[in-house]
């Protein structure tokens, strides 16, 4: 990654940093000045411990009461910065709990109003990295450096002043290492944006393949392609720890010859002020009181050097979110409209998911209103995009697409989602009751109802099999329900949802016969009075339809009934041809089997 990008994304990753900073101002501002208080408290022992060596050091007959005192006010200091410092990171964690949350509820809401192309560019990984890892590490900058740092550079700046003020030629031994040991940090730190860009986008790329493997784990069984999907994912993790190594190797010359000089400061530090103590030039409590301080001085500036490699991290977390948050929504007129008949109609569309790849082109269709259309055509002829670009999920690149007379992008997205129901292929259902699956989004709808769809939908009776019926919890994805049942649940809820518009994208792995004529039972409910649009995979389902649309190479090239294609003898003759030989192959194949038993 060049430079300058590098630059830029730390600036935009700042720039969020900043506003968020800003939101909690007040609050932050009592924490770093309760850090400040409390480390103001964590010098005076340190005072305390000087006045008693004076004590001891210059007095023939010590005072005792005196003595007690310092103690005591060593002790309450020590409490005192305890409980100050307790202070700053309770209100710390709460700003940054609140953060979290503000900032979680954006991703969600940004995520819910992107175009569904731009979510699945990014990828489900790279998002659940973003909303979980990236936003955390600003808790931890947030929480814990924010406060620490303040504190730790106000106990760098007091203490420095304090031993400029005692005597400038010890305290000038004491920071000597300073400017020696920040020349190693530099060595170390050259060209870190780079490695942070690098490691950074490995923990993507690693998210990414562990999401992909543990979302595909049931085709990799199936396939027995374990040691090859376990590869690729172990590939990714190489490549993260890579890229720690590297930058790790690239940080440790320089970064070695950092910390060994800043811990080295005692050796100035102790010859200077013996030889100075042996001129009489500092007293022997100066002189204790300089080895306690300038030891206990380089801890903080190593720490403040560590938190500056973590905010770069911090930082391009930050970037990533902030992308995602600037990225453009899809646009919304937030108008809703009245519209005419359902009928769903597609003029001249034209469409690619890549600019350099079309996959409609001058696809014209309508959809009546009531009735049942099917588009059928060969696999990647461009049928489930039509679904999609119905719904919404993607703008056409040309043409137009009306629901009800009206221009998808001149609906309210809102409106758009209560006038079209979409039932997908592999339909998603969320690790809940089965109840909270059917009335999602409809949380307030009466169970008579729900069970009304249900019945309509075949599903009444397996629901009522289940363990706790509609209570009954299914797993992650729906994977405790066969793909009939998945998709006669998803079938209930579009009838739930009661859109006078369905999109029907119907399943293309066979199911058993039952479950088939249960399923187009189910169509046959969600058909009625609604308009129905159909993505057929398998003819068969479709032959009733009021009509049927026939697509190749992204292009519509028949439309009409059943039987007057047939009698067209064109693409779509050809598809029942081959698909009723089909079915008759695997008829014989049984019957060979079958009579081979016998
Ligand atoms: N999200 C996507 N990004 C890029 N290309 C895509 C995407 N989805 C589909 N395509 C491509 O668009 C073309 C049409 O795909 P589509 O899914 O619409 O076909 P289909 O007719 O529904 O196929 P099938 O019957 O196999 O489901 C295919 O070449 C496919 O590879």
């Amino acid at each position: 990654m060049a430079t300058a990008k590098v630059t830029d994304i730390e600036q935009r990753g700042r720039r969020l940093l900043r506003h968020l900073i800003r939101q909690e101002r007040r609050r932050l501002l009592s924490a770093v000045l309760l850090a400040v208080a409390a480390v103001a408290c964590q010098l005076v022992p340190y005072l305390m411990a000087y006045r008693v060596a004076v004590e001891l050091v210059t007095e023939v007959d010590p005072d005792g009461g005196a003595l007690t005192r310092y103690a005591l006010v060593a002790l309450v200091a020590i409490a005192a910065g305890t409980t100050l410092m307790g202070g700053a990171l309770a209100i710390s964690h709460l700003c940054a709990y609140w953060l979290l949350y503000r900032l979680r509820r954006r991703i969600a809401n940004r995520l819910a109003v992107l175009p569904l192309g731009e979510v699945s560019r990014r990828g489900s990984g790279a998002i659940g990295k973003l909303a979980m890892e990236d936003v955390e590490r600003i808790e931890v900058f947030v929480a814990h450096m924010l406060p620490d740092a303040v504190a730790s550079l106000s106990v760098v700046a007091a203490t420095t002043v304090w031993l400029f003020a005692i005597d400038w030629r010890l305290a000038l031994a004491a920071v000597a290492v300073v400017p020696l040991a920040l020349l190693g940090l530099r060595h170390a730190t050259r060209g870190s944006g780079t490695w942070v860009a690098q490691w950074h986008g490995a923990g993507m790329a690693m998210n990414q393949a562990i999401t992909e493997f543990l979302h595909g784990i049931k085709t990799v069984k199936v396939f027995n392609r374990q040691s090859d999907t376990v590869a690729r994912a172990t590939g990714a993790v190489r490549g993260y720890v890579a890229a720690e190594t590297r930058w790790g190797t690239a940080f440790l010359p320089g970064g070695a010859a950092y910390f060994t000089v800043m811990a080295a400061n005692v050796v100035v530090v102790v010859p200077v002020g013996l030889w100075l103590y042996r001129d009489g030039a500092v007293d022997l409590p100066t002189l204790l009181l300089f080895l306690l301080l300038s030891l206990g001085y380089t801890a903080p500036l190593t720490k403040l050097t560590g938190y500056s490699s973590q905010l770069r991290q911090v930082r391009f977390g930050a970037d990533e979110i902030a992308a995602l948050l600037d990225a453009p929504a899809l646009p919304d007129t937030h108008q809703r409209v009245p519209l005419g008949p359902a009928a769903v109609e597609l003029t001249d569309v034209t469409f690619g998911y890549r600019p350099d790849r079309t996959v409609l082109e001058g696809v014209t269709l309508r959809a009546e209103p009531g009735e049942v259309t099917a588009i059928v055509g060969p696999s990647g002829s461009g049928k489930t995009t039509i679904a999609r670009l119905v719904a919404r999920f993607f703008d056409v690149s040309a043409g137009t697409v009306t629901v009800g007379g009206v221009d998808v992008r001149e609906l309210a997205v809102d409106q758009l989602m209560d006038t079209v129901a979409v039932v997908f292929q592999d339909p998603f259902l969320f690790h809940d009751t089965i109840r909270a699956n059917l009335t999602l989004g409809q949380p307030d709808v009466d169970d008579e109802s729900v069970y009304r769809a249900a019945r309509a939908a075949r599903c009444h009776d397996f629901i009522l099999a289940l363990p706790q019926g509609y209570d009954t919890i299914v797993g992650e994805r729906g994977a405790t329900l066969s793909g009939g049942e998945r998709q006669r649940i998803s079938i209930a809820r579009a009838l739930l949802k009661d859109a006078p518009v369905v999109v029907l994208d119907e399943a293309t792995a066979s199911t058993d016969p039952e479950n088939e004529v249960l399923i187009q039972q189910a169509v046959a409910s969600l058909a009625a009075g609604r308009t129905l649009l159909v993505i057929a995979h398998r003819l068969t389902t479709v032959r009733n339809a009021g009509r049927i649309v026939v697509m190749t190479d992204g292009r519509v090239v028949e439309s009409g009934r059943h039987e007057d294609l047939l009698r067209a003898g064109g693409t779509y003759a050809g598809l029942w041809e081959d698909a009723t030989t089909s079915a008759r192959w695997s008829l014989g194949a049984t019957d060979t089997r079958s009579g081979a038993s016998r």
